[in-house]
């Protein structure tokens, strides 16, 4: 299954990385960074739309292969941050979705946009070296991590100065998460062991949900259509790769998109 493999994969990674540097060794690069951007606050109070948006950097998937050919992530990034896109998401796996840490520095150094790490954390290392290349945000997945990892994970992101986009997939997974302190969630609508996209599970779990967090919809969502079905049933924000990516301009697709139902319409 795939989850099992990427975890393997991930824990190989961690070893390597633990062999080439230290923790003291990246808390000094780190306290020479400057401060984060406002990952969460860019999708509450600082949204520009209606319904929040993670425009995400993504040049392959394990479901789909290549899905970009014409791949720029800087370019990409500064389409996106045209657009208005209050976030972006960049992919820094290499084995399964073709990604790199450099995509995400550079990016770091051509715009001005909150940036989300979205990897398969699952060690404190991986935590210093996101804050190191330019992350303002990690991604935890429920589905690999134990409760207790989650809650130790959200609190050194924090210590570093970065938020959390915790994702769920299912109803155990969001009992686990709403144990914890956790603001801002993620819903995947995307099963990650069969790689089967349902936008009804956000309407799904979305009512287990109490007030006051920030639900994003993540996977699967390329219509005006589908942005008013999740509009309606309640989500803040929406994480959208793919259909962008198969758009040779994504400035024009975030526009096309975002447009019709939530660009003036910002409560
Ligand atoms: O390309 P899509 O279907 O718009 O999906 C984007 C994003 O939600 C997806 O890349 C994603 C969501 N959670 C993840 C966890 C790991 C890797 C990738 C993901």
């Amino acid at each position: 299954m795939f989850l099992d493999k990427i975890v393997v994969t991930k824990r190989e990674e961690v070893a390597q990385l633990k062999q080439s540097t230290s923790i003291a060794e990246m808390e000094k690069t780190i306290a020479a960074l400057p401060a984060c951007l406002g990952f969460e606050k860019a999708l509450t109070e600082g949204r520009k739309r209606k319904t929040g948006l993670i425009a995400e950097v993504k040049k392959a998937s394990p479901s789909k292969g290549l899905i970009r050919a014409d791949f720029d992530p800087v370019l990409l990034a500064r389409a996106y941050e045209q657009a208005g896109t209050d976030c972006i998401s960049v992919l820094t796996d290499v084995q399964y979705f073709q990604g790199a840490n450099e995509y995400l520095s550079r990016i770091r150094e051509a715009v001005r946009v909150p940036l989300l790490r979205k990897d398969f954390t699952i060690d404190e290392h991986q935590i210093y070296e996101a804050r190191m290349i330019g992350a303002d945000a990690i991604l935890l997945i429920a589905a690999i991590l134990t409760t207790e990892q989650i809650r130790d994970f959200m609190a050194l992101s924090r210590d570093l100065g970065m938020d959390t986009l915790v994702e769920v997939h299912d109803a155990e997974e969001l009992e686990r998460v709403l144990t914890l302190d956790a603001t801002l969630i993620g819903i995947n609508n995307r099963n990650l062991h069969t790689f089967v996209t349902d936008l009804r599970t956000t309407e799904q779990l979305i009512g287990q949900i109490p007030a006051g967090k920030t639900i994003v919809s993540e996977s699967g969502i390329s219509g005006v259509e589908d942005i008013a079905y999740l509009q309606q049933v309640g989500a803040d924000a929406v994480l959208i790769g793919e259909h962008f990516m198969r758009k040779p301009s994504v400035t024009e697709a975030v526009r096309e998109l975002m447009g019709p139902l939530a660009a003036a319409v910002k409560e």
